[in-house]
């Protein structure tokens, strides 16, 4: 990232940009302070789940004037992408909470009695989630000021076979929109239109339909249109398909096994601002 801003702390990472675009990265975090990695179960546990070389690939999104916000915290500290309050972003359904305590494969992340409890989690909320939160907040109104419209992109991967949360194998792209609220369908037909011309399996508010930033941000009413692309790692890493350990995962990132995959998003993300520019 660059420019980043003095006033915020390390960990999070803003890159000021003037194009109609906020590109969010919540999850590529792995820095987990001491204090809790002390209470973890196994630190490669703690940090399996985080979105593997997001960052990376993404990184053309400063070429195309993009603002980006990043947290370098690990999910497991706190999760920036679900509902403070607590709530479940799929009530009913398997998903990993606000402060997780156990892996999306379901292991558990704390040694036994060592899980934070109502006061950790709201200390952690007030370090680590709200400030992220701040400063989407505070990019999305600066760049209102310059532009009437503007397209919030929340950036995610998650392996491709996780019998917890899904069955088989997961398309490569999962267009989520909160289930058409998120964002005007002109937007998202031509994003998912995009993803099946890649060639790859897609899927729009399937099994991934956007978690707390997507469903928080998107107001397309008030110009701000959000939506959030969960890949498949298999699209952009050679990842083992299965039951992962130390040895195999997270695989390293391979720029050239990316590149047709990165290609796509470039063509995603020149096309959010093409929509934002055109409903000036
Ligand atoms: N890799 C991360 N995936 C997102 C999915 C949100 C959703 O369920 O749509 C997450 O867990 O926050």
């Amino acid at each position: 990232m660059t420019d980043r801003d003095g006033a915020t702390p390390d960990w999070l990472q803003v890159r000021r940009g003037q194009a109609p675009l906020v590109v969010s990265i919540p999850h590529t975090g792995t820095e987990i302070p001491d204090g809790i990695e002390a209470k973890l179960a196994s630190p490669w546990l703690a940090r399996k789940d985080a979105d593997w070389w997001i960052d990376i690939l993404y990184g053309f999104a400063a070429d195309l004037d993009a603002t980006i916000v990043r947290t370098a915290i690990s999910r497991t500290v706190i999760d920036v992408n679900r509902d403070p309050s607590g709530v479940s972003l799929y009530p009913g359904q398997a998903t990993t909470e606000l402060c997780p305590s156990t892996t999306f494969d379901g292991e558990p992340l704390y040694r036994e009695g060592q899980a934070p409890d109502a006061e950790e989690i709201a200390l952690r909320r007030t370090r680590y989630f709200d400030p992220y939160h701040q400063a989407l907040h505070a990019e999305i109104a600066r760049l209102k000021q310059r532009h009437r419209t503007l397209v919030v992109y929340d950036c995610h991967s998650i392996r491709s076979i996780i019998p917890r949360l899904f069955e088989g194998t997961l398309p490569v792209f999962n267009l989520g929109t909160n289930s058409g609220r998120s964002c005007h369908p002109a937007l998202a037909g031509t994003v998912e239109a995009l993803c099946r011309s890649s060639g790859r399996e897609t899927a729009v508010n399937g099994r991934f339909k956007g978690g707390y930033i997507t469903r928080s941000l998107g107001e397309p009413d008030k110009g701000v249109h959000a939506l959030q692309i969960e890949l498949a790692c298999r699209g952009y890493v050679d990842e083992p398909l299965g039951p992962v350990s130390e040895m195999t995962w997270p695989t390293p990132f391979d720029a050239a096994y990316a590149a047709p995959l990165r290609e796509t998003l470039g063509s995603i993300l020149h096309a959010c601002l093409v929509f934002a520019r055109a409903a000036r």
